[in-house]
């Protein structure tokens, strides 16, 4: 059974059709690569996919389970997590504290100020193996404010892990990066842990076909082509898509 299942989404902006008939599937763990041109109408999908948008047709399943009418959290609560392209850090806290209150964030309780003192200290252990983990021990005292753009996004990545989603979207995770911090994010993309499906969107394709199992090519609001990477680079009428901006997809 797929993990996500998107079926006939459709979406308009005043009254302007933006997504026609989309649908596609993410496996289990799978790497899965949303392209398309500017306007295509990826962060639309995305933006319906987890809830910040109600679609006007079709429906959004998520593990078996129909999330189309359900709100954010509750789409979050059945393992759905996701960064945006704005990122998203308490800038004057340090790295440890953001992720500490990401991981805070993920417990099933309501803020108490006497607590037992293992429960803080389960959450300031699992803090300190994500930052481990992440290769920002070094970095943990830094406040978010001072570190470049690029390590910003990589941050966000990282606490998104921190309510262990089983699918994360990430809109454009490399845009304003330089090429430098563009490759380490992709190495920390490819890095992540196989018990989460990615679902990304992506304009760098050299970091789309390093990362990708599986792309859904968009156009003009419908499923151009859903295939391996494979089939996608080969693809004469996904190049014009992309380089001569002009072509109509074949129906
Ligand atoms: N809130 C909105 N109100 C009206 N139109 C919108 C709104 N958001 C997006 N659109 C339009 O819907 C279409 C799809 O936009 P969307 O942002 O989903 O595309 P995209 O493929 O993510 O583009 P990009 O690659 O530039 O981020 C575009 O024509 C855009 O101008």
């Amino acid at each position: 059974m797929s993990l996500l299942a998107v079926e006939g989404l459709g979406k308009s902006y005043d009254g302007l059709r933006v997504l026609n008939d989309v649908s596609f599937a993410v496996q289990p763990g799978q790497r899965h690569v949303i392209i398309g041109p500017n306007g295509a109408g990826k962060t639309t999908v995305f933006k319906c996919i987890t809830g910040l948008l109600p679609a006007d047709s079709g429906s959004v399943t998520l593990d078996g389970k129909d999330v189309t009418n359900l709100p954010v959290h509750s789409r979050v609560s059945l393992g759905l997590a996701c960064t945006f392209q704005k990122t998203n850090l308490f800038d004057r806290l340090t790295v440890e504290e953001n992720l500490h209150l990401a991981v805070l964030a993920r417990k099933p309780y309501r803020f108490r100020l006497w607590r037992p003192l293992p429960w803080h200290e389960d959450l300031r252990r699992e803090t300190r193996e994500l930052l481990e983990e992440w290769g920002l021990w070094s970095r943990r005292e830094r406040k978010v404010g001072e570190l470049s753009y690029g390590e910003q996004r990589m941050l966000e990545i990282i606490l998104a892990l921190a309510s262990r989603p089983r699918i994360l979207l990430l809109d454009e995770p490399t845009s304003g990066m330089s090429p430098v911090e563009t490759s380490r994010a992709a190495s920390l993309i490819k890095n992540l842990p196989r018990s989460v499906a990615l679902l990304i969107i992506e304009h760098d394709m050299d970091v789309v076909f390093s990362v990708a199992e599986h792309i859904t090519v968009l156009h003009h609001g419908e499923v151009f082509l859903s295939g391996p990477p494979e089939r996608v680079r080969g693809d004469e009428q996904v190049r014009e898509i992309y380089f001569s901006g002009g072509a109509r997809p074949h129906a």
